[in-house]
């Protein structure tokens, strides 16, 4: 628990659109304002972290300096055990830069085919949050889901990576679930679904 709050403007510190959206309905209940950095003119950073938290903590810091308001990023992306944990922390790289995913999926489907992967193909989706306030104090929190990955990819909901992952024990991909369902945040005390919704869930928990 954090004596630190939220309070006032929060800067959401990324340039997709996808997560975006997603962020602010994680954030509206709580009645946090918000102003993504698209908004304010500010660039995207380099990632040049070797983690997830590291690219976290690098893109709300760059923002939180630059606005002088509190900065909140996520920097997440999919780990897949038969290739090591790629693409891990270079998900969005994998979409080369007109970001297109249906040829990241087409090479994750690739790269586990020459590996001789099997089924079932083992994955996880990691999340790590992180809001730095102008002084320069962080807060850093993380949420994972497990699941296996499907082929060929079903769904046209979500973004990114969402219509080849079956999370565990369910039968719609992320790409067949309404947002809501995805980042449906529970009352009662239960463990939200996916990794944004499980790391935000600690960040509440903590800072709202
Ligand atoms: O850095 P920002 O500006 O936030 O935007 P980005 O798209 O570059 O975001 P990341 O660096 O964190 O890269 C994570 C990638 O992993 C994928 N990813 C992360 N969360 C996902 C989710 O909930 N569903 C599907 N794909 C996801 C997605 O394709 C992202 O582009
Ligand atoms: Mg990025």
């Amino acid at each position: 628990m954090s004596s630190r709050k939220l309070e006032g403007r929060l800067v959401v510190a990324s340039h997709n659109p996808g997560k975006l959206w997603e962020l602010r309905q994680l954030l509206s209940p709580h009645g946090v304002e918000t102003v993504s950095v698209g908004e304010l003119g500010l660039p995207e950073p380099e990632e040049t972290e070797p983690t997830f938290a590291g690219n976290a903590l690098l893109k709300a810091r760059t923002a939180a300096f630059a606005s002088g308001l509190p900065a909140f990023a996520d920097d997440s992306g999919l780990c897949v055990e038969a290739l090591d944990g790629a693409p891990g922390i270079y998900s969005a790289r994998w979409a080369g830069p007109e970001r297109d995913f249906g040829e990241a999926m087409a090479r994750v489907e690739r790269e586990l085919k020459e590996r001789g992967a099997t089924q079932p193909f083992r994955a996880h989706f990691l999340c790590a949050l992180a809001v730095v306030w102008p002084d320069g104090h962080v807060e850093e929190f993380e949420g994972r889901i497990d699941g296996v990955l499907v082929f060929p990819p079903r769904g046209t909901k979500g973004f990114g990576y969402d219509p080849i992952f079956l999370p565990e024990g369910l039968d719609k991909t992320f790409g067949e679930m309404m947002s809501a369902e995805k980042h449906a945040m529970p009352h009662d005390g239960s463990r939200a679904l996916s990794h944004r919704a499980r790391a935000f869930q600690a960040l509440a928990a903590s800072l709202l």
